[in-house]
């Protein structure tokens, strides 16, 4: 069968893991109630195509925090990328030529390793158990060429993933970055509003909060310098019940005003997801699980193909919407569907 779009790899995905492993990728929290609610908001939100435009020559390269990328699609990141093919997260550093990948601490390969086979641009989401712990590996992230951090702020703990419990499925103990050496307590200091400065103090990396979902913490990043946000509900796999990242995007972008760059993630599948997210303020949007449904199917090619599925889509919204170049995409080119008659556009005519 042909593979033509990132959910052929899903239901192929599917059936080459073990149902454990594939509960584990594929669930949300709880009652899943957030994860369904992010595919959703993408279908609710309509397009406004202009025609007559001159779209034969597209243009989708960009800059993330100065980062030259061809597309601005970029890969989330996702821990344990081992158990869905041996080549883990180097399959996918490999494959990530057009784009950043951002590299996750519970990565299956060291963020060494990983570095040393990227064909594009890395960062390093950071989680640490303790302060030695992060001053370590912000040291070895800087060392080995990672151009940003992400500091993931929604999740001071792991939600909870019913299908994988119901199957007793446990995540593998050893994570590389953390080599032999035991993890004592676990997590002692997670990162609160008052630690980030002296974050900021141990390295001149860019820092990027990924969880952000009010205003009011968009403006507390600013506050405490921040480079960047990713508005992200973890794809729903951290509280259930808060809304899809769609929704909540214009609240972020209009309180941050341009004073730092905003990115999404959470339910990102087509190209015109892209489109919707960008219209809507972002400047570049993430890609969690179909990284994985491609890495399992065929390895890196897989993760390749399934980027260049997405970035192919977008491409063609891009067109069919009358949009030649990134910087022509904003609200205009979206609307809020109908309910009861009740309109809630994002389109002011
Ligand atoms: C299996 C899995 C593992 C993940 N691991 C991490 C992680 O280690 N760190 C992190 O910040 N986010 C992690 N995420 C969240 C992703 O970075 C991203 O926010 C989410 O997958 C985006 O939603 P999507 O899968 O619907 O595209 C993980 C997500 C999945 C599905
Ligand atoms: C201590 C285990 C943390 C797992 C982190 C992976 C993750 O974020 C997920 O959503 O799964």
């Amino acid at each position: 069968m042909e593979l033509v779009n990132v959910f052929d790899y899903e239901s192929l995905a599917q059936t080459s893991l073990d149902a454990g492993t594939w509960a584990y990728f594929a669930g949300g929290a709880d009652d899943e109630i957030t994860l369904r609610a992010n595919r959703r908001a993408f279908e609710q939100v309509q397009l406004r195509p202009r025609v007559l435009v001159d779209v034969s020559c597209i243009t989708m390269n960009t800059r993330v925090l100065g980062i030259p990328v061809e597309m601005p699609i970029l890969v989330a990141p996702i821990g344990f990328q081992g158990l869905a093919h041996p080549d883990g997260e180097c399959a996918t550093a490999s494959a990530s030529t057009k784009t950043i990948m951002i590299v996750s601490t519970f990565s299956s390969r060291t963020l060494e390793e990983i570095a040393q086979v990227a064909t594009g641009p890395l960062w390093f989401q950071l989680t640490a158990p303790n302060r030695l712990w992060t001053e370590r590996l912000v040291q070895r992230a800087a060392a080995a060429g990672y151009r940003a951090l992400v500091i993931t702020v929604d999740a001071p703990r792991s939600g909870r993933k019913e299908a994988a419990q119901r199957l007793d499925f446990h995540l593998p103990a050893y994570k590389a970055n953390f080599g032999d050496e035991p993890m004592g307590n676990g997590f002692t200091s997670l990162p609160t509003w008052s630690s980030l400065a002296w974050l900021r103090s141990l390295t001149s990396l860019p820092i990027v909060l990924k969880g952000i979902l009010t205003a009011e913490d968009a403006l507390l990043a600013l506050d405490h310098g921040m480079d960047g946000i990713i508005v992200s509900n973890h794809g729903g796999r951290q509280l259930d019940g808060v809304p899809a990242t769609l929704e909540v995007l214009p609240e972020i972008i209009e309180a941050v005003n341009g004073r730092c760059e905003i990115y999404m993630d959470s339910g990102i599948r087509r190209g015109t997801d892209v489109l919707k997210a960008l219209a809507l303020g972002a400047q570049a949007v993430l890609v969690g699980r179909p990284i994985i449904w491609g890495l399992a199917v065929n390895g890196a090619d897989g993760v390749a193909n399934v980027l260049d599925m997405v970035r192919t889509e977008f491409e063609q919204a891009m067109a069919l919407v009358g949009c030649s170049t990134l910087t022509t995409i904003n609200p205009s080119f979206v609307r809020r569907m109908v309910f009861n008659g009740y309109l809630n556009g994002y389109h002011r005519s």
